[in-house]
């Protein structure tokens, strides 16, 4: 059945057609440009940046809750959440990768480490256990009251097994409880003298579920319930403390074989980096970053030849790169994504020192645009500042963000918390800052030993960023703020996005200097921002 159509007197067309835009409309800009337009016909020759760019709205026909936001990392890994946390060592340690594992995303740890230390990281991510604490701090029988006093003050900890080698692992001997401590006066007292030894112990066996586990607690109506394996030996803790807090993660990124979390690290491009790669994988791996700033080298596509050939099931990201011609050579070596980004970074000087980089959406856009055609997903790695950022670069065709600063600040980030002028505050540094280079990235910067060239060029700063609290809330936080920006862009996945991005459905415009400043705060004397 076709819809009745008439040429009215003011020269619409009725019916169906009258409720469409007309191409003239269309075409004029006042529905805003494509992207297209925005970065491809661009005869100014201006690159542009997140601020830069605003979305027009679109239509929304669906709830909030429909916003599906899960994507591709590489073109074998799939996340429920776009969100990665960078390599740096302010950023991604076991921790932090537990946590963005666990709620949907994935953290790519640090490679400030010795080979075997980063090799650890990843198998503690690997070993994690929602509800069992894999590496438990142990003593042994010889160990003294007042070593559990230290552990106390220390970490707050009042249960603690008691193995034969004082380590995770060991043959489990006893456990010595807070009560089994409070009274003695004498801190010099062997803990085999008060420990609760083992045979009066109730154990769990390796294997149990944390609903069997749970049961027995009650039970036996006990704090701690260590795990043992078939030898006796200590394989893991569980508390009750951590039962009743113990939350569901149905969005965690797994591996689907193992089950474990996904996890994944950096590496260099330097010849050692080969064994560090093997290490890694060795360690259980999903996916190795090569990092480094300008991805288009020689040494690169040697070292993911070298890790495609060598490592049947290894997913690898290469990069970082801003332009198709530099992307290109990553994609034929081999790269299964690519990590896009050159001196954007908050703490980056990559620009200033070296003269060399890219506004973030325009390397975000001609990257994704052309590394689509090969199936290759991008990480738009770096100048993330609000979700609207993030909405911005998934919309210009990014499958994930790589995010720093924005997560530098939570509990799960390494450092300890400190205050200055009252504010409470954690370290972020660059990679290439003096201080980390000192801490170990030093020879990527340093050209010969001993030399009038051995002068370190620091490429980033080091600074702190503000406590943001738990990833536990802030990454719902994140999710939630990112599905706002797509039902007001009237997107429902980000697939249909990038269908909609390339298809010139998407519509944005650049800011004036001025409409920027009217798109934030303005006007008030004072206000207070609240983030949720
Ligand atoms: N995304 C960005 O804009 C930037 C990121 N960074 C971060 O800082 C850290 C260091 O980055 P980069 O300075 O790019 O490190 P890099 O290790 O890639 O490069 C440092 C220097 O070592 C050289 N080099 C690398 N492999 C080599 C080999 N096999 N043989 C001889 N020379 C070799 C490079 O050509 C370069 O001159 C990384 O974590 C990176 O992510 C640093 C600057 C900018
Ligand atoms: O020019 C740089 N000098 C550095 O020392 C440095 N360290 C990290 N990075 C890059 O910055 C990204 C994180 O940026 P954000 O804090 O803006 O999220 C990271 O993911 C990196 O791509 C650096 N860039
Ligand atoms: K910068």
């Amino acid at each position: 059945m076709s819809a009745k159509k008439h040429k009215t007197a003011n020269g619409h067309t009725d019916g169906d057609a009258l409720w469409e835009l007309d191409e003239e409309t269309l075409n004029s800009g006042a529905v805003g440009f494509t992207a297209s337009q925005l970065f491809i016909k661009n005869p100014a020759c201006v690159a542009y940046t997140y601020d830069d760019v605003i979305m027009m709205p679109g239509h929304i026909n669906f709830g909030l809750n429909e916003v599906d936001i899960s994507t591709k990392l590489t073109k074998g890994i799939s996340i429920k959440l776009p969100f990665v946390s960078s390599p740096m060592d302010t950023v991604t340690e076991n921790k932090m990768a537990i946590s963005m594992a666990l709620q949907g995303g994935i953290g790519i740890i640090h490679s400030n480490f010795s080979i075997e230390d980063q090799a650890a990281e990843v198998r503690k991510v690997k070993r994690y256990e929602n509800g069992f604490i894999t590496d438990p701090i142990c003593l042994c029988p010889n160990s003294t009251v007042s070593d559990v006093m230290e552990l106390k003050a220390k970490h707050g900890y009042s249960g603690i097994p008691i193995t034969d080698c004082g380590t995770m692992n060991g043959k489990l001997v006893g456990i010595v409880s807070s009560r089994d401590v409070s009274f003695v006066t004498d801190r010099g007292i062997k803990l085999s003298e008060i420990m609760t030894p083992r045979e009066k112990l109730s154990v769990a066996k390796q294997g149990v579920s944390l609903h069997e586990a749970n049961e027995i607690l009650k039970e036996t109506k006990k704090g701690k319930l260590p795990v043992v394996n078939d030898n006796d030996e200590l394989v893991a803790l569980i508390a009750r403390t951590d039962l009743l807090k113990n939350h569901e993660y149905p969005n965690a990124s797994k591996n689907p074989v193992s089950k474990q979390l996904l996890v994944g690290a950096a590496i260099g491009t330097r010849p050692e980096d080969r064994d560090r790669a093997a290490a890694l994988v060795e360690a259980g791996v999903d996916v190795i970053v090569v990092d480094s700033s300008q991805g288009d080298s020689l040494y690169q596509i040697e070292i993911v030849k070298h890790l495609k050939e060598t490592h049947e099931k290894l997913q690898v990201i290469a990069g970082n790169v801003v332009t198709p011609s530099q992307a290109i050579h990553l994609i034929q070596a081999g790269a299964d994504g690519l990590r896009v980004g050159m001196g954007i970074g908050s703490i980056c000087t990559t620009q200033e020192v070296c003269a060399v980089g890219r506004a973030q959406a325009s390397a975000v856009f001609h990257v994704a645009k052309f590394a689509r055609k090969y199936g290759v997903p991008i990480l738009a790695d770096g100048g993330i500042k609000s979700t609207g950022h993030i909405t911005k670069a998934l919309s210009l065709g990014a499958s994930c963000v790589m995010m720093g600063s924005m997560l530098a600040g939570t509990d799960e980030a390494p450092g300890e918390y400190f205050y200055q002028d009252g504010v409470r505050l954690k370290r972020y540094r660059g990679m290439g800052s003096v201080e980390a280079m000192s801490k170990g990235s030093e020879k990527r910067y340093v050209w010969e030993n001993n030399s009038a060239h051995s002068i370190k060029v620091a490429q980033g700063v080091s600074g702190a960023v503000q406590d943001k609290g738990t990833l536990e809330t802030y990454i719902p936080y994140l999710t939630q703020g990112v599905r706002h920006g797509m039902q007001d862009a009237g997107v429902k996945s980000l697939e249909e996005t990038r269908e909609k991005l390339y298809a010139d459905k998407l519509r944005f415009e650049i800011r004036s200097p001025a409409a920027q400043k009217e798109g934030g705060v303005h006007g008030l004397h004072s206000y207070q921002k609240r983030l949720y």
